[in-house]
């Protein structure tokens, strides 16, 4: 399909209550391309991927994903700074849930193979670090037949060479699928200038401004 991947289009939100947290952000993104999303604590960028993959309605302005407005858990796959892997399932099982019957065996040893966990397919999470924990949950995103990834601070808490090797999946993620982007949100400038081809900057505008992005 042509056309951006991702349209978003003055973009606001406000929660019940609160103050405006997006304030008329607006932007596109490509297929093949990994866009950042870095700005201080509270400035709205979990709200952002939560309106992006249409787990909410935005108070005004427009988010469409290959045109269209986004179908919630069908045309993006998240992961957040928690693995959030089921408990009561094996490595294995939570891999399966996101992976076709047909060739699911295969699938699952090659994923596990990608992140260097080939030996944990029958270990209950709690039997793993938190990192090995977050590598898996990568690799179970990465599964996920979306166009769209939304990540929200993934490798936070992962030591330098995880994070250097989950960076490495995200690009070779977006790189072998012919129509995939990435919105990437973290705290880390080093992190944007290691996968972004673009950034965006949120923030608290300046008093009496209306433009955000
Ligand atoms: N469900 C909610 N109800 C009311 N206010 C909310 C809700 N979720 C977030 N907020 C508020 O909206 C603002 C933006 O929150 P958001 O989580 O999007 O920020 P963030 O940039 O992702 O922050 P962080 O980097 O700390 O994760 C914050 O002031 C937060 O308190």
């Amino acid at each position: 399909m042509a056309g951006p991947l991702l349209q978003v289009e003055d973009l606001r939100h406000r929660y019940a209550g609160g103050p405006e947290v997006l304030r008329g952000l607006s932007f596109a993104l490509e297929a093949g391309r990994i866009c950042v999303v870095l700005g201080p604590s509270g400035c709205g960028k979990t709200t952002l991927l939560r309106l992006v993959a249409g787990l909410m309605a935005p108070t005004a302005g427009r988010v469409l994903v290959d045109g269209r407005p986004p179908r919630p858990g069908r045309d993006t796959a998240m992961i957040f700074q928690q693995p959030r892997l089921l408990p009561w399932h094996t490595v294995a099982q939570n891999l399966a849930l996101v992976l076709p019957r047909r060739g699911r065996a295969d699938r699952i040893a090659a994923l596990l193979s990608r992140v260097g966990l080939s030996d944990t397919a029958d270990l209950y999470p709690e039997e793993l670090s938190s990192g090995m924990q977050q590598r898996i949950a990568l690799v179970r995103s990465l599964a996920v037949p979306a166009p769209l990834l939304l990540m929200d601070e993934p490798f936070a808490n992962l030591d330098d060479a995880a994070r250097a090797r989950m960076q490495h999946e995200v690009r070779r993620a977006v790189a072998t699928e012919p129509r995939r982007g990435v919105l990437f949100v973290t705290h880390s400038t080093a992190e944007a200038e290691a996968l972004a081809d673009e950034v965006i900057r949120l923030g608290t505008p300046p008093a009496g401004s209306s433009q955000q992005g």
